[in-house]
C-alpha cells in the first residue's frame, strides 16, 4: 500500500458531507483501488460550530479557504464552496499556483473561469478535475475525455438539471405548484444557492459550456450559450404536451451546425416514448453522438449529497492512482476557437400557447402574421368557446427557422385580442 494521499475539503454543506461520509464509509474499497488511502487532512466552512453529521475531528479546521489552499498538508485541494468567483475563485487559483491538484463540483466557476483555471494547472503541472460539476454523479466528464475520444462528436445533449427534472416531473404526476415544488428540491439539497440558477436555466448553461469544450475542443463559451428556463411552463402546458404526445423536459443541446456551434438551453417537448422523456424527477440523461459509436446515452441521479460525492470520488481515486487528463481533454493551447451559431438559425418545429380574447376574426389575425413571416402552421385548437372572454389557443408549427418563428410570435404578442405573451415551447425530436 502507497503513502496516503492528503486531502484538504472546503465547503461542508450537501457535496462536501456526502464527500466525507463516502471517504469514510468505503476507505477500505478505495484504498484497495487506488492502492494507497486517501485521508481528509484539513477541512473549511463558514461555521465551526455547526453540527454537520460527519466526523471531520481529525482534519485541521481553517477559517479561511484560501488559507487552507495554499497552506494545509495536503496533495489535493477540493473545492466544495460554489459560486463563479468570490472565495471559490480565490482558492482554486491559489491551490493551483501552489501546485496541488484540484477536485471541484463547481460548474459556474469553470464555465466562467475555465479556460483560465485550465491554464493555471497546466503551468504548475497539475490537474483540475470536475466530474461533479456536470450532470452529478453520471460520470459524463471522462466519457467524453476518455471513453468516447476516439470520436468526432456532432451533438451532445441532455437533461443536465436535477432541480428542473424534479420540477416538472412531481408537477405532471401530482399536479403541485411550480414554488411548492421548487422549495421540496432546496430542501432535498438539489438546488444551487441562488435556485434562479437552476429554474432560469444558468446552471444547465454552464454545464452544457463545459461539454461543449470538451466534446468539439473548443474554449469554454459560457457567453455563446442561448439560455432560457421553465418559468413560464405552466401545469396547462404540460397537459397539452401530454395530449400532443409529449413531455416537457429542460435541455440542454450543443451541436455543430452549417453555422458553427450551437449551445441552447430551453425546455423542449419530447415525445413521450423517446429516450429523454422516461428521465424522472431528479435524475439526468446525457446523450452523446459520434461518428463511430452512433448514439449512446447516460443515465443517473443528477443531484444530490450521495450522487455528487460519488463522482468528487471518482476524481480523488483518480487522482490517487495517477490517472488524469487534460482539464477540456486536450491542452489549452490545443483548443481551437470554433465559429458560434446564434439561437435564431435553430430550425425547429413549435408549440404555442395564445391566450386570446374570444372574438370573430382572431384566427384570421394569427394566420396573417404566420403567413407573412413564411411559417407554415400544423394543428390550431381553440380550447373552450366564451364569447369576449380569455380562451386559450393551443398551435404546433411546422419545422421552421427560428428567426421566422420569433418574428411570427412578436406580431401574434401585438395583436389586441392576444392579451399574454405567447407561450412557446420547441419541439424536438429527441
Ligand atoms: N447540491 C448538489 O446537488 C450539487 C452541488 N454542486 C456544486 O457543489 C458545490 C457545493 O454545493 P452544495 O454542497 O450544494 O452547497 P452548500 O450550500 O450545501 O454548501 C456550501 C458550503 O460552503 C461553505 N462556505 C460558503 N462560503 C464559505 C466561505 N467563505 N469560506 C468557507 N466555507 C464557505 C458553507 O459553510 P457553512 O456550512 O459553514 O455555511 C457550506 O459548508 C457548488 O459549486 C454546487 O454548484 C454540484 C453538483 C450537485
Ligand atoms: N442544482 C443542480 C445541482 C447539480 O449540479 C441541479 O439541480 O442539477
Amino acid at each position: 500500500m502507497g503513502a496516503p494521499l492528503r486531502i484538504a475539503i472546503a465547503g461542508l454543506g450537501t457535496v462536501g458531507v456526502g464527500t466525507v461520509q463516502l471517504l469514510q464509509e468505503h476507505a477500505q474499497t478505495i484504498a484497495m483501488r487506488c492502492g494507497r488511502p486517501v485521508e481528509v487532512t484539513a477541512v473549511s466552512a463558514r461555521d465551526r460550530c455547526k453540527n454537520r453529521g460527519c466526523d471531520v475531528s481529525g482534519a485541521v479546521w481553517y477559517d479561511d479557504p484560501v488559507a487552507m489552499a495554499r497552506e494545509a498538508e495536503a496533495d489535493v485541494i477540493v473545492e466544495l464552496i460554489g459560486g463563479s468567483d468570490g472565495v471559490a475563485r480565490d482558492m482554486v487559483a491559489a491551490a493551483l499556483k501552489a501546485g496541488r491538484d484540484v477536485v471541484t463540483a463547481n460548474k459556474a466557476l469553470l464555465a466562467i473561469h475555465g479556460t483560465e483555471l485550465a491554464r493555471a494547472a497546466e503551468a504548475s503541472n497539475v490537474h483540475l478535475t470536475y466530474e461533479a460539476a456536470v450532470a452529478g454523479g453520471i460520470p459524463i466528464v471522462k466519457a467524453l475525455r476518455e471513453g468516447l475520444g476516439g470520436n468526432h462528436i456532432r451533438r451532445v445533449y441532455g437533461i443536465l438539471n436535477g432541480t428542473c427534472n424534479y420540477i416538472l416531473t412531481t408537477m405532471e404526476d401530482t399536479g403541485r405548484d411550480f414554488d411548492d415544488v421548487l422549495e421540496e428540491a432546496q430542501e432535498l439539497g438539489y438546488a444551487e444557492a441562488d435556485p434562479s440558477f437552476d429554474v432560469d436555466g444558468i446552471d444547465t448553461g454552464h454545464k452544457l459550456a463545459l461539454l461543449t469544450s470538451m466534446a468539439f475542443g473548443c474554449p469554454v463559451d459560457f457567453e455563446a450559450v442561448s439560455m432560457e428556463g421553465i418559468r413560464h411552463v405552466t401545469a396547462m402546458d404540460i397537459q397539452h404536451a401530454d395530449e400532443l404526445g409529449y413531455r416537457i423536459k429542460l435541455l440542454g443541446v450543443a451541436e455543430e451546425t452549417e453555422h458553427g456551434i450551437l449551445q441552447r438551453v430551453h425546455p423542449c417537448m419530447v415525445p413521450k416514448n423517446g429516450p429523454i422523456a422516461s428521465v424522472e424527477g431528479v435524475f439526468n440523461a446525457v446523450v452523446v453522438e459520434g461518428d463511430f459509436v452512433g448514439r449512446s446515452k447516460l443515465e443517473g441521479r443528477g443531484a444530490g449529497a450521495g450522487p455528487t460525492a460519488s463522482a468528487v470520488v471518482a476524481d480523488i481515486m483518480d487522482l490517487a492512482a495517477k490517472r488524469g487528463a487534460p482539464t477540456f481533454g486536450v491542452p489549452v493551447d490545443g483548443l481551437v476557437e470554433r465559429p458560434t451559431a446564434t439561437i435564431d438559425t435553430h430550425v425547429g418545429a413549435y408549440y404555442v400557447r395564445l391566450m386570446v380574447l374570444d372574438r370573430p376574426g382572431v384566427f384570421a389575425e394569427i394566420a396573417a402574421a404566420l403567413r407573412d413571416a413564411q411559417v407554415s402552421m400544423e394543428s390550431i385548437l381553440q380550447r373552450g368557446h366564451d364569447p369576449g372572454a380569455v380562451v386559450t389557443v393551443v398551435m404546433t408549427l411546422h419545422s421552421t427557422v427560428e428567426a421566422a418563428t420569433t418574428r411570427a410570435l412578436e406580431r401574434i404578442g401585438g395583436i389586441d385580442a392576444v392579451v399574454e405573451p405567447p407561450c412557446m415551447i420547441r419541439i424536438e425530436d429527441l
